[in-house]
């Protein structure tokens, strides 16, 4: 529906475009991001004839654009923007109706029983019937908002470009806003370009996108293929971290903030008694467990062993083990990786605690937890492992050195698959 071929677009000598080419289809919600002036309002620019461009090539819907007529255009393609002031003394009927002037000739031109219609259809659709008589500015910015896409689809464009229309409303009309452009997409088969700022709304609500950095294409394709940690550090210049959307198929992007990162803590600290052990740390470890009373990915502060006696009251962020007809040891330390692994049995049960002073993903952390099972069930082939703790700072080491932790988490494995921890060390007492 939309198709760029070696863009190049700028202002007098500047080229702000590079040789940039895409293809939206027939439906797609197709997502442009980019950092601050990495071309995306130029671009759009030039898919609305606004700015020339100096070579390549731009057809809509199978024609060259620059073979359209400036209202021919306006009723294949309607643009949605931030910026609308020069309404604002309308009516919202007024405004919503100002879509149908692509379809007129001729200077002066009236409403007809089929503009009506679709007026009052799209005041309808977007929820904005009950304020037609209104003048613009006396609504919310989400609701004025919702008012200028009724106006752009009383055009009846085939293409909706959107230039970061969800800036200024708050997550409630964003999520709106946007769960309302999808199905859209969905039900009339229109074909939406977006500009977005917000990385996750575009993760949510695109099929596609495009990342955009110095006016050239940085990665293109589906959220999930192209919103990576190394992507997005690279254009944005910054951390961010990929996760995964507890519930809908898609990435999750986050940050982290320079004053956590730099923040310590004693990363380990073991308190026995008679009655408990106690390891703890000076920051929250992030914690995958098998424990069922909570989530499966947590922060905690203090594991607490308990020989003796009956448990506490449990603080915040603290995990309590019942190991009163057990034992509790220590299998193997290996401090100078940052790596510390803490085995706990309780009859014949077996408890694992990995606990790692550094920065795992969650994927390394659901790997180490299989290395260390693996390594149990080779070390006390007696006991059957039923509880899984893998703790991890986030301090410490950078995300690069991933490998060097994994590789150091393999070497201690296998110490303990070969045989070189002896049985007999799972009963050493500390
Ligand atoms: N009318 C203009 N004349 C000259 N240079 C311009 C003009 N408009 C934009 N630019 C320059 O072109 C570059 C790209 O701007 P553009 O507005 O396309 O970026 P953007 O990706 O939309 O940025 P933002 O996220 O800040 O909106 C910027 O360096 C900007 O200064």
């Amino acid at each position: 529906m939309i198709k760029v071929e070696s863009l190049e677009a700028g202002y007098g000598n500047r080229r702000i475009v590079n040789d940039l080419s895409f293809l939206v289809e027939k439906g797609e919600v197709y997502g442009v991001l980019g950092p601050n002036g990495s071309g995306k309002t130029t671009l759009l620019k030039t898919l609305t004839q606004a700015l020339p461009f100096t070579k390549g090539k731009i057809a809509v819907a199978g024609k060259p654009i620059e073979n359209y007529q400036v209202k021919e255009l306006a009723r294949v393609m309607a643009l949605l923007s931030q910026h609308h002031e020069q309404s604002f003394a309308y009516t919202v009927k007024e405004v919503v109706a100002m879509g149908r002037y692509p379809h007129k000739k001729g200077l002066f031109h009236f409403s007809d029983e089929k503009d009506e219609q679709l007026v009052e259809e799209m005041m309808e659709l977007m929820d904005v019937t009950d304020f037609k008589e209104k003048p613009l500015s006396m609504l919310s910015g989400g609701e004025q908002q919702r008012v200028f896409l009724a106006r752009s689809l009383v055009q009846e464009p085939e293409v909706l470009l959107l230039d970061e229309p969800t800036n200024h409303l708050d997550i409630s009309y964003q999520i709106e806003l946007m769960s309302r452009i999808v199905r859209l997409a969905g039900e009339k088969r229109l074909t939406v370009l977006a500009v977005l700022h917000d990385v996750n709304l575009a993760s949510m609500f695109c099929d596609r996108l495009l990342l955009l950095n110095d006016g050239k294409k940085v990665a293109e394709g589906t959220p999930g293929y192209v919103l990576k940690d190394e992507n997005l550090s690279q254009m944005y210049n910054t951390r961010l971290i990929e996760s995964t959307h507890p519930t809908v198929p898609k990435p999750l992007i986050t940050y982290e903030p320079d004053h956590y990162r730099s923040a310590n803590g004693t990363f380990i600290r073991f308190k026995e008694t008679d009655a408990k052990l106690i390891i703890e740390s000076g920051a929250p470890w992030r914690v995958i467990t098998t424990r069922k009373n909570g989530p499966a990915v947590r922060w905690i502060k203090r594991f607490t062993f308990l020989k003796e006696g009956i448990p506490g009251q449990k603080e915040n962020q603290e995990l309590i083990f019942d190991i009163r007809k057990g034992r509790c040891t220590i299998v193997k330390e290996k401090h100078s990786g940052g790596f510390s692994l803490i085995l706990v049995l309780n009859e014949g049960e077996v408890t694992v605690s990995a606990f790692l002073n550094g920065r795992l993903s969650d994927n390394g952390m659901f790997h180490l937890a299989t290395l260390i099972a693996g390594a149990v069930k080779a070390a006390a082939p007696g006991y059957s492992l039923c509880e899984m703790c893998i703790a991890v700072t986030g301090m410490g080491g950078s995300w690069g050195g991933e490998n060097a932790i994994m590789e150091s988490a393999r070497d201690l494995v296998n110490e303990i698959k070969k045989g070189e921890v002896k049985r007999e060390d799972l009963y050493e007492k500390r």
